[in-house]
């Protein structure tokens, strides 16, 4: 049985006079450890496809099941993390990775020091009592990071997290989210624009095209690659290759649309 399920899923859109399809005939399994990314024009849907995984509204047409068990909203082992850091800007650091913990009625030692572990494997333990405004916008996505991570989810979802980032940060940050997301054994959807990031981090590439947003390519990165950390997988021969193709094929997409 797969983890993560995705069954047939379509999504229109329905406003008072007209109606958008997102997402049509959407079918996906996803293993337990797999890093998936999402990658295809803008709006292609990717976003719309991760809100119906985060369970943020059911899909027109279809299903989630996770382990079996049908997705009918938010599930506390998927969690949520966005191109911009939402951190509370009032509160210090420390309460921002424990809000969710809080809100969960979960903040206890042993949780509270798991959440104080990962700071420090982010490098940010010495920021506790900081508040955001104190922090490059690096730092405030690895306090997101742990801010999602510290009620444990299995299963994380990635929209553009790195996106509003400078280039070598970005960098830095596939890393540490990359090897992080591996040492605790976790699931990953990535929605990314970026072709490099997503050959980097991920064991398979989902390609979409638009109008209305279906799969279209599914690639495997090869094992030489996925051996490797992201920015060391940038450098790989096979890297220029798989970039090469994925390229191709988003041409191709384009030139279909504009036809
Ligand atoms: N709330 C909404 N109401 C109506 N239409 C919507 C809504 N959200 C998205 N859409 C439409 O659905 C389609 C897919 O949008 P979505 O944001 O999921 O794409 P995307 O691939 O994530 O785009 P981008 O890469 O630009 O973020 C687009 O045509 C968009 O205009």
């Amino acid at each position: 049985m797969a983890f993560l399920q995705l069954n047939c899923i379509s999504q229109t859109y329905f406003s008072k006079r007209s109606s958008t399809t997102a997402l049509e005939d959407i079918s996906l399994s996803v293993r337990k450890g797999e890093f998936i990314s999402f990658l295809g024009p803008s709006g292609c849907g990717k976003t719309t496809l991760l809100s119906i995984v985060a369970g943020l509204f059911p899909p027109t047409v279809g299903s989630v099941t996770l382990s079996g068990e049908l997705l009918k909203g938010p599930h506390p082992k998927i969690g949520y993390m966005l191109q911009q850091d939402y951190l509370f800007p009032w509160k210090t650091v420390k309460e921002n990775v424990l809000l969710g913990l809080k809100l969960r009625d979960q903040q206890n030692d042993r949780h509270i020091s798991k959440t104080f572990s990962l700071l420090k494997e982010v490098g940010l333990e010495g920021t506790l009592d900081m508040y955001p405004t104190q922090l490059s916008g690096g730092m405030r996505q690895r306090v997101a990071f742990v801010r999602t991570l510290a009620t444990n989810p299995e299963i994380l979802l990635l929209d553009e997290p790195f996106s509003a980032l400078d280039y070598q940060t970005k960098l830095k940050l596939e890393d540490l989210v990359s090897i992080t997301l591996m040492e605790h054994g976790k699931t990953a959807i990535l929605v990314t624009h970026d072709i490099g990031e997503a050959i980097a981090m991920s064991d398979t590439i989902i390609l979409f095209s638009k109008n209305p947003g279906r799969i279209i390519r599914t690639f495997k990165t090869p094992e030489t690659l996925k051996r490797l950390i992201p920015f060391e997988a940038r450098h790989h021969p096979d890297y220029s290759m798989m970039f090469q193709q994925i390229w191709e094929e988003l041409e191709q997409i384009e030139q279909n649309d504009s036809e």
